[in-house]
Parts: C-alpha cells; sequence; structure tokens
C-alpha cells in the first residue's frame, strides 16, 4: 500500500459553509472599522490596505477601503488582502472564545486517523494561512494544528488553477499522483486533476441538499463523508 498524502480544502469540505458565511463573514464585516481604526498604521496591516486602494485606482481614505473591503465579503472575493485581513480580524473572537471553528466530526476523525497512518496532511484554502492556523486551532474538535504538516493560501495562485496545484506539489515534495486533493468544489478538483493530482469531490447534504450526480461531479470520485474517502493506493 503506497502513503497518500493529502490536500484539503476547508470551507464546504472539513468544515460547514454555513459557519463561514453566517458567522466569520458577519464577525468580520462588524470588526473591520475598528480593527483598521486600531491597527491601520501597522505595516503589516498597512501593506494589505494599500494593495485594496491600489485596485480603487491609488490613493483613498481607510473608510473607503473599509466599505471596499465589506463589498468583497457581501461578494465572498477570494482576494488575499481581504483573506489576510479576515485571518487577523479574526483571530480576537477565537481567542475571547465568541466561537469555535466549525469542524465536521467525521473529518476530524479521518484527519487522525490519516495522522495515525503516517500520511501527510496539508491544507489549501482561500483563508490565508494564518486564519487556517486559527481555524484548526480553535475548532470544535480542538486543537487539530499538529496533524496539518503544511498550509497553503492563494498566495500559491488561485484554487481554480491548475498552476497553483504544480506549485503545491512541488513544494510539498511528492509526485502529483500521490497526492489526493479533497474539495466541495468541481472547478478546484478540475485544476487539481490538471495538475496531475488525484481528487474526490466532498459533497455534503448539509451545505448541498441537491446531491451533484453524473455530469455534476465532472468525473471526479464522490463522497458525502470523510469516512467514505479511502486515500490508499496500490503501489
Ligand atoms: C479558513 S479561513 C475561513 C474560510 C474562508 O475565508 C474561505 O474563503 C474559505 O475558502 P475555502 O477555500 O476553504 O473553500
Ligand atoms: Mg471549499
Amino acid at each position: 500500500m503506497r502513503v497518500k498524502t493529502i490536500l484539503t480544502d476547508i470551507e464546504g469540505t472539513t468544515s460547514s459553509i454555513s459557519f463561514v458565511k453566517d458567522v466569520l463573514f458577519p464577525y468580520a464585516r462588524r470588526a473591520l472599522p475598528g480593527f483598521v481604526a486600531a491597527h491601520g498604521n501597522d505595516p503589516g496591516v498597512r501593506r494589505w490596505l494599500d494593495a485594496v486602494a491600489a485596485e480603487n485606482g491609488g490613493l483613498c481614505q481607510d473608510a473607503m477601503i473599509v466599505e471596499t473591503l465589506q463589498g468583497w465579503i457581501d461578494q465572498d472575493r477570494k482576494h488575499t488582502a481581504l483573506k489576510a485581513l479576515q485571518g487577523m480580524v479574526w483571530k480576537d473572537g477565537y481567542v475571547r472564545g465568541d466561537y469555535a471553528a466549525h469542524m465536521y466530526p467525521d473529518a476530524a476523525e479521518a484527519l487522525r486517523a490519516w495522522h495515525a497512518q503516517g500520511r501527510g496532511i496539508n491544507v489549501y484554502s482561500s483563508g490565508s494561512v494564518a486564519a487556517q492556523k486559527l481555524f484548526f486551532g480553535y475548532s470544535a474538535a480542538g486543537d487539530l494544528t499538529p496533524l496539518v504538516s503544511r498550509w497553503f493560501d492563494t498566495e500559491m495562485g488561485g484554487k481554480r488553477e491548475a498552476e497553483s496545484y504544480r506549485r503545491i506539489v512541488a513544494a510539498l515534495g511528492v509526485p502529483a499522483g500521490e497526492v489526493l486533493f479533497l474539495s466541495d468544489v468541481v472547478e478546484e478538483l478540475d485544476a487539481a486533476r490538471e495538475a496531475g493530482l488525484d481528487t474526490v469531490l466532498v459533497d455534503r447534504r448539509e451545505d448541498y441538499p441537491a446531491p451533484r450526480h453524473g455530469e455534476a461531479t465532472h468525473g471526479h470520485r464522490r463522497v458525502e463523508s470523510f469516512a467514505d474517502v479511502d486515500p490508499g493506493r496500490s503501489a
């Protein structure tokens, strides 16, 4: 049996879409104005605010930048600057215990089992690496960060681009065919398959009440729970 390396998405895969959309996004929306007022001159924050301003044609006031960011949250833009700032804002909520990150019990169980089997577990999410670490660190299933070897975000490129997966595979240092990518989004799986990765569509009833079958799966193996993922592969 050849050990297969895992690469997993978060939202809609290990965790519910609703937690991200109904808890994290509104929290960031509310907290952003105060956060920017308090930390807008910290270089690590300013860098991202300036990146947002640049998309708005250059110089603009922080209030406008905040409005732009709130609009992007409403549109679920996967912009690297937004994701970096969201990660910083969410930290307070986790530390104060305002919320714990949702984690499907089957996902936590499988991740623990795969880790115990010696499989590498890696995360690729649109959320920033800092946000991913908080998410796994303050999960409802406990601190899962010790299970994860590598964290990848959109600094590797967009999740619907094959090149991003080629970069990740190169960073992991394993053949593409030995990496299994788990995601709820078929376009992400298409890109991963184009780069040579093995793929599984995670099609959870809680997140996708209408099951995706036939053409809707784009030919990816489909499961409704991590319990049905078989990451093993004969050598
Ligand atoms: C892990 S941070 C919260 C989730 C988030 O902001 C996001 O955009 C998740 O996207 P994913 O790529 O995990 O579907
Ligand atoms: Mg997802």
